[in-house]
């Protein structure tokens, strides 16, 4: 699966509230209440992406979470990681 241009990538962003691009990578922090209530929520994502075999980089410090999605395998960012990106933000909304 080929990267997708900036140009679509911009319009995918569009629709996606709270994340953004740094370089080959869409990227979003989540605040927890507590450092379990993050955790719990990590093991959620992880569920999800071995689902999908798409895999997010995670950063967690106390109770913020930080995602960081690319598709390693295209060199950039590729549909899978909006379809990722999606799919984290309907686990947060839940
Ligand atoms: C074979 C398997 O689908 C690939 O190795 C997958 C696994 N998970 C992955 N996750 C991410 N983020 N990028 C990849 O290129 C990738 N490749």
């Amino acid at each position: 699966m080929p990267a997708l241009s900036d140009i679509e990538i911009q319009r995918s962003l569009g629709a996606l509230p709270g994340w953004s691009r740094k370089g080959d990578t869409l990227v979003k922090s989540y605040h927890f209440a507590t450092f379990p209530a993050g955790v719990a929520f990590i093991a959620q994502v992880a569920d999800i992406a071995e689902a999908m075999q798409h895999h997010p980089d995670i950063d967690i410090r106390y109770t913020k979470v930080h995602f960081s999605l690319s598709t390693h395998d295209a060199g950039g960012i590729t549909p899978k990681d909006f379809d990722l990106a999606r799919a984290i933000e309907e686990l947060a909304a839940a």
